[in-house]
């Protein structure tokens, strides 16, 4: 068996171009176009990769960019400022905070100062917690952008059996609760270093979410033949990028998002559709 490749940059660039036609609406609506902030600390190279990227799309769909850097000894109060300060900035319609923050910052409390209404990523408790009461909010982008591409490639969701390997938050804790809303209707195994049995529980999953950051960790062995697999995991080594999922489970898998080319390009897009749907709020809100 050879997988289908769940193609996250093809898919990332209609979803621009959908979205592309609705913001230049909104432009001509609003007299000004919706406007993407960034906040970056420090000078991890994958973190400035990623704003960068964000920063390339919003171009193409003609959303305004706001970037804020600040160098990796950022004091809170200083990253709190910012945050303050696109709170307040009008042109800024949704904005993010590139994670992971260096070690000495206190995440939490900063995603927590964020304006609720204008969290990009939706990532702030507020809106985590109205995904979890099922009440609209803004998605974290990369469990969306997961879900996005299951459903525009027809992968059965209703029913189906997930095993999410990783509990950060920006996807293996959030993902389960998308997926278990009655309109995906999947069941979710939630896998971290502390399960026993990972093999055994991933060769029960028709959809295997890699998320740990473990290069190669997912092979073909575990697999159940035919799964749909999507890698998620990023892994800088001296050979370049590696995902969790080893090159050999596109023997067994039925449908694989590969790394890089799946789930990235799709967290981005999402990130935009979030600033789009906050712009188009704004403009329904008198
Ligand atoms: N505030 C947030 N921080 C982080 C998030 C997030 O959703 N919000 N997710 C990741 C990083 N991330 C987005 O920020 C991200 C990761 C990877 C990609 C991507 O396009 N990857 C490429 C391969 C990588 C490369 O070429 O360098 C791909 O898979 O094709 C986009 C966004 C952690 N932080």
């Amino acid at each position: 068996m050879t997988a289908q490749k769940l193609d996250g940059k093809a898919t990332a660039a209609e979803i621009r171009r959908e979205l592309a036609a609705r913001v230049a609406q909104l432009t001509a609506t609003d007299g000004r176009p919706p406007g993407l902030g960034t906040v970056l600390v420090g000078d991890d190279p994958g973190s400035h990769a990623y704003v960068a990227g964000k920063h390339r799309d919003c171009a193409q769909a003609g959303i305004a960019s706001i970037r804020r850097e600040l160098p990796a000894d950022a004091t809170q109060r200083q990253v709190e400022d910012v945050i303050d300060e696109l709170n307040a900035d009008p042109a800024c319609t949704g904005y993010i905070v590139q994670l992971p923050l260096p070690g000495h910052l206190d995440a939490n409390a900063v995603l927590e100062r964020m304006d609720p209404a204008k969290d990009a990523d939706g990532l702030h408790p507020l809106n985590l917690g109205r995904l979890v009461l099922g009440v609209a909010a803004p998605l974290p982008c990369t469990p969306r952008g997961i879900v996005e591409l299951l459903l525009r490639h027809d992968v059965p969701l209703a029913g189906a059996r997930v095993c999410v390997i990783g509990r950060g938050i920006t996807v293996g804790r959030p993902i389960g609760l998308l997926l278990t809303r009655r309109s995906e209707n999947a069941t979710v195994t939630l896998c971290h270093t502390g399960t026993k049995g990972l093999a055994w529980h991933v060769r029960e999953a028709d959809i295997v979410v890699a998320a740990a950051g473990s290069p190669g960790l997912i092979t073909k062995d575990m697999l159940r033949p035919g799964a749909a697999v999507l890698d998620v995991g990023i892994t800088r080594t001296e050979h370049g990028l590696a995902g969790d999922v080893h090159p050999d489970a596109a023997q067994a898998a039925g449908w694989l998002a590969p790394m890089p080319g799946g789930v990235g390009p799709m967290t981005r897009a999402m990130l935009l559709a979030n600033v789009v749907e906050a712009a188009e709020r704004n403009a329904n809100t008198p």
